[in-house]
C-alpha cells in the first residue's frame, strides 16, 4: 500500500547552478587538476553493464579511447549481449509499479539529491572524465557536466511540480474533475550522444522524474562519464531497475530494444541519420506494440550567424569565434555558416576574425590554456578533414587553418573558409568540427540572404541575428521563423541554459520537444482524466424527455 500523502509539499526554490571559473589560483582549478591527476593514475577503468542494480560483466569488451591520446583508453566496458538487454528490459518492467506509485515528493527528493551529488561530491570526477574521455576543456566540461546536468535535474523537478498542478479548470456542481499524469505503459529507451555528458543523464532522468523506467544505451565515446552519472543517480536513491545501464553495440542493442512489445518511448539525442533509422525501425515494428511509442529526438544542425550591416563588428567577431570553435565545433548548436554584409566583412570583420582565430590554442584538455581540444575520434577526424578538402575542391578559399594532425590525438586546426557559392557543401551539411564557412553578401541583398539562410539546409536548430537596427532584427525574425528553434539576437548561437532558453529545433533537427522545459515532460506521461460524482441519480430521464 502506498504511503499516505498528508500534505501538499512544495519543492525548494530552484536556481541555476552557479558556475565557477577555474581561473588560475582558484580552489576549483586546484580541485579539478587533482581529480584529473588521480584519474590519469588510475585509468583505464572497467565499466560493467548495470541491470537491476547489479554489475553485469559480459566479457564482451570494448574500449573508450581518449581523443587527445588515442593509443590509450579511459575505460574498458562490457558490452550488453542479447541476454543482458532482455534482462534489462524485464527488470525495468518489474521495477515499474513501485517506482510510479512512489509518492511524488520522494521521486522529487531523489533527483534533487542527484543534482547535489553531480554538482558536489561527483563534480570534479565527472568533469575529469568528460575532459579526458570527450576532450572538453575545463570550461566546456563545467557548463555541461556540472552546471547543465544539475540544472536539468533541479528544474525538471520544478517543472513536474508545475505540471502536476495543472488541473481541469471547471467542475459541474456535485462533481470533481481531476487529471492524473500517468507514466507511460512500458519502458523508455534512452540513446545518448557523446558530446554532452549532461544529455545522457537528462535522457533518463526526464522520464524517470514522471515515474517511468528506462533502459539507457550511452554513447561508446562517453561511456565512463555517463557511468559516473549513473553511479550518482544510484547513490541518490534511484531504485535498482528503474534505470538500466547497458552500453553495447548500437545497431544490435537498438534493434532488440525497439522490437520489444512494451517499448513505450524513444528518448534520443544524436545525429539525424540515426534518429531517422530508429524511427524506421519503430515503424517496422508498429504491430508489435501495446501502445503507440512516443518518439522524442533532438538531432543535427547547420547553425547560422546572420550579420546585418548595422551590427557591431567586435561583438559579432567574438561571438562568432566562440560559437564556431568552442568544443571544437562539436555542439549540435555550433555555428558553421556565416552570412555577413560585405561592408562589414571588408570593413574590419575579416581581419579581426582571422586575428582572433590565429590566437586559438589547440592541444590536450589537461592544459587549461587550450581553447580547442581534439575531435572525438577517427571517423570524426576523417569526416571533418574530408569536408575541408571538399570545400577546397569546390573553389572555397581557406583563410586560416585547413590542416589536421592525428599522430597522438585527433586535432583539427580551427578553419575558416570563404565561399562565393552560398550553397556550397560546407554551407549545407553538418560537419560537426571546427570548420566555419563565410559568405559575404551585398549589403542591399539582405532580403535575398534571408531566403538563402532559410532554404540552404535541411536543419532548423539554432541561429543568431546581429543587428543594431531593430527593424532589421524584426524583419529577419519574421522571415526566419522556421529556420531555428533557438534564435539569438547579438549573441552566439550556442550556450542555451536550462530554465532560460528551452532547447531544440525542428525540421531535420528533431521533434523540438524542448529539453529543459515543462513541454518535454508531456511526452513521457499519458494523462488520465478522472471525474467523480457526489450526487446520486434519482431518474435516468432528462427534462427534454418530459411531455
Ligand atoms: N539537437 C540536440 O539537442 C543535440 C544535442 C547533442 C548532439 N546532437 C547531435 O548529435 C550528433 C553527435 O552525436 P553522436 O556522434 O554521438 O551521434 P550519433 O548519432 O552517432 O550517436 C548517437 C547515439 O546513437 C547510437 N548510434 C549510432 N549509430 C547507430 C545506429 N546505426 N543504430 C543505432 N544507434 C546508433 C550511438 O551509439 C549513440 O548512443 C550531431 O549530429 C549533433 O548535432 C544534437
Ligand atoms: N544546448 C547546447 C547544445 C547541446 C548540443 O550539443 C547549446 O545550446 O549549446
Amino acid at each position: 500500500m502506498a504511503a499516505p500523502q498528508l500534505a501538499t509539499f512544495k519543492v525548494p526554490d530552484i536556481a541555476n547552478e552557479p558556475m565557477v571559473t577555474y581561473a588560475p589560483g582558484s580552489p576549483e582549478r586546484k580541485a579539478l587538476v587533482e581529480a584529473i591527476r588521480e584519474m590519469e593514475q588510475q585509468l583505464p577503468f572497467e565499466v560493467p553493464c548495470v541491470v537491476n542494480g547489479k554489475p553485469v560483466k559480459t566479457g564482451k569488451l570494448a574500449k573508450q579511447p581518449m581523443p587527445w591520446d588515442h593509443a590509450n583508453h579511459l575505460c574498458t566496458y562490457h558490452e550488453a549481449d542479447e541476454a543482458t538487454v532482455a534482462a534489462a528490459i524485464d527488470g525495468a518492467l518489474a521495477a515499474k509499479a513501485d517506482w510510479e506509485t512512489l509518492p511524488w515528493s520522494d521521486r522529487a527528493a531523489i533527483f534533487l539529491k542527484a543534482a547535489d551529488l553531480v554538482s558536489g561530491k561527483y563534480r570534479y570526477k565527472i568533469l575529469a572524465a568528460t575532459m579526458l574521455g570527450q576532450g572538453k576543456n575545463a570550461w566546456q566540461a563545467e557548463i555541461d557536466a556540472a552546471a547543465e546536468l544539475a540544472d536539468f535535474l533541479r528544474f525538471g523537478v520544478k517543472y513536474v511540480e508545475d505540471l502536476y498542478s495543472i488541473q481541469p479548470p471547471r467542475n459541474t456542481p456535485g462533481s470533481w474533475n481531476r487529471t492524473e499524469y500517468r507514466a507511460l505503459e512500458g519502458f523508455v529507451f534512452a540513446v545518448s550522444p557523446f558530446n554532452f555528458t549532461a544529455i545522457g543523464g537528462n535522457l533518463v532522468a526526464t522520464p524517470a522524474i514522471v515515474g517511468n523506467v528506462s533502459v539507457w544505451k550511452p554513447s561508446p565515446a562517453a561511456t565512463y562519464a555517463n557511468y559516473l552519472v549513473f553511479k550518482a543517480f544510484e547513490e541518490a536513491g534511484v531504485p535498482a531497475g528503474v534505470i538500466q545501464f547497458i552500453p553495447g553495440p548500437p545497431v544490435e542493442v537498438c534493434a532488440q530494444v525497439i522490437a520489444h512489445p512494451s517499448f513505450a518511448a524513444l528518448h534520443f539525442t544524436g545525429s539525424t541519420f540515426v534518429f531517422k533509422q530508429l524511427w524506421k525501425n519503430v515503424a517496422a515494428n508498429i504491430d508489435t506494440y501495446k501502445s503507440y511509442p512516443r518518439l522524442v529526438g533532438e538531432t543535427g544542425g547547420k547553425n547560422f550567424h546572420l550579420i546585418h550591416k548595422s551590427a557591431e563588428v567586435k561583438n559579432a567577431v567574438m561571438q562568432t569565434v566562440r560559437g564556431a570553435f568552442e568544443y571544437q565545433g562539436q555542439k549540435c548548436s555550433a555555428l558553421s555558416r556565416v552570412y555577413i554584409a560585405s561592408s562589414l566583412w571588408n570593413g574590419g570583420f575579416k581581419e579581426q576574425l582571422l586575428t582572433e582565430v590565429a590566437k586559438l590554442k589547440v592541444g590536450p584538455p589537461q592544459d587549461f590554456t587550450n581553447f580547442i581540444g581534439p575531435v572525438i575520434g577517427r571517423p570524426a577526424f576523417d569526416k571533418i578533414t574530408s569536408y575541408i578538402q571538399k570545400a577546397k575542391d569546390a573553389g572555397g578559399e581557406i583563410l586560416i587553418g585547413g590542416s589536421g594532425d592525428d599522430s597522438k590525438g585527433y586535432y583539427v586546426q580551427p578553419t575558416v573558409i570563404l565561399t562565393k557559392d552560398p550553397r556550397s557543401v560546407t554551407m549545407v551539411e553538418e560537419i560537426f568540427g571546427p570548420v566555419l564557412t563565410i559568405y559575404a553578401y551585398e549589403d542591399d541583398d539582405f532580403d535575398k540572404t534571408l531566403e538563402l539562410v532559410d532554404s540552404t539546409s535541411q536543419y532548423g536548430l539554432t541561429g543568431a541575428i546581429f543587428a543594431s537596427e531593430r527593424k532589421a532584427l524584426v524583419h529577419a525574425t519574421n522571415k526566419l521563423r522556421n529556420a531555428a528553434g533557438n534564435v539569438y539576437y547579438n549573441e552566439k548561437c550556442t550556450g542555451a541554459v536550462v530554465g532560460q532558453q528551452p532547447f531544440g529545433g525542428a525540421r531535420a533537427s528533431g521533434t523540438n520537444d524542448k529539453a529543459g522545459s515543462m513541454a518535454i515532460f508531456y511526452r513521457f506521461v499519458s494523462a488520465r482524466s478522472i471525474k467523480e460524482n457526489f450526487v446520486s441519480l434519482e431518474d435516468y430521464s432528462y427534462p427534454s424527455n418530459l411531455q
